[in-house]
């Protein structure tokens, strides 16, 4: 089994992530993609502006009719910051024949040497960066220290080639504030719910603290 693990705030899902996962499936060969949304992302510690349960709302409906995606619940359910490492620990633990890639876009990379326990966190796993076409090369040097040549060879062997989508959740988020369409950014049902539920309608920044309160309690 080669399973694609995906983590991401997710906040709210968009096509751009859709891509990804769709990109990561035919590039590395993949059983399937484990999506993984986060409690609180350990550098995004203001916590997500929507509900772990609409945002988990979401993803069920973004991801509904693909029989390769898999939704894991296990860092809303563990609660507290989301540190890979240990969601990463648990899965090889539950699954020792699959072999793991780490799905993640180039400013993941960038800032991994900040993530918790880099170094083990590579030693158990290979990340898969996203390439996005017509950007500059990706700067595999940020892994200098981690792990030694060879291995940031091999994982720049691993790079997912896609087009560059020009979409963020945040530019979503900010779209839906300031009362402007969000269609064909997110699928049509995801849409539906963020209307139906009012999410993002306030802006988090002059309403005071983020609504999801409970994930960083
Ligand atoms: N348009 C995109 N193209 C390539 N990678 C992306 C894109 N949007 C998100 N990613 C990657 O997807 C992963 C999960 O992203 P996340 O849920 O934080 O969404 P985001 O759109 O980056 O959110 P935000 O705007 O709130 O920071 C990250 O590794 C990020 O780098
Ligand atoms: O483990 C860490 O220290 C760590 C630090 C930053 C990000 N991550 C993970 O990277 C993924 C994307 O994070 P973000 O902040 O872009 O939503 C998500 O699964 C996070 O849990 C993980």
């Amino acid at each position: 089994m080669r399973i694609g693990l995906f983590g991401g705030s997710f906040d709210p899902v968009h096509v751009g992530h859709l891509w990804i996962a769709e990109a990561a499936l035919e590039t590395l060969s993949l059983d399937h993609v484990r999506w993984i949304p986060t409690a609180t992302s350990p550098l995004k510690l203001a916590g997500a502006v929507a509900s772990s349960e609409d945002r988990v709302e979401m993803l069920k409906l973004a991801l509904a009719d693909n029989p390769y995606y898999e939704l894991d619940e296990r860092e809303i359910a563990r609660g507290e910051i989301s540190y890979t490492v240990d969601t990463v620990a648990e899965l090889i633990q539950e699954m020792p024949e699959a072999q793991f890639f780490m799905i993640i876009g180039s400013d993941s990379l960038a800032s991994l040497p900040l993530w918790h326990q880099p170094q083990r966190l590579l030693e158990l796993i290979t990340p898969a960066v996203v390439q996005r076409g017509g950007e500059a090369a990706i700067d595999f040097s940020v892994l200098q220290g981690l792990v030694d040549q060879d291995r940031i060879d091999d994982i720049a062997s691993r790079v997912i080639a896609m087009p560059i989508i020009e979409l963020s959740s945040s530019e979503l988020r900010q779209r839906v504030q300031q009362g402007r369409s969000i269609r064909y950014r997110t699928p049509r049902g995801v849409e539906a719910l963020i209307q139906q539920r009012g999410l993002y309608r306030s802006d988090p920044w002059t309403a005071g603290a983020p609504k999801n309160a409970r994930a960083i309690d």
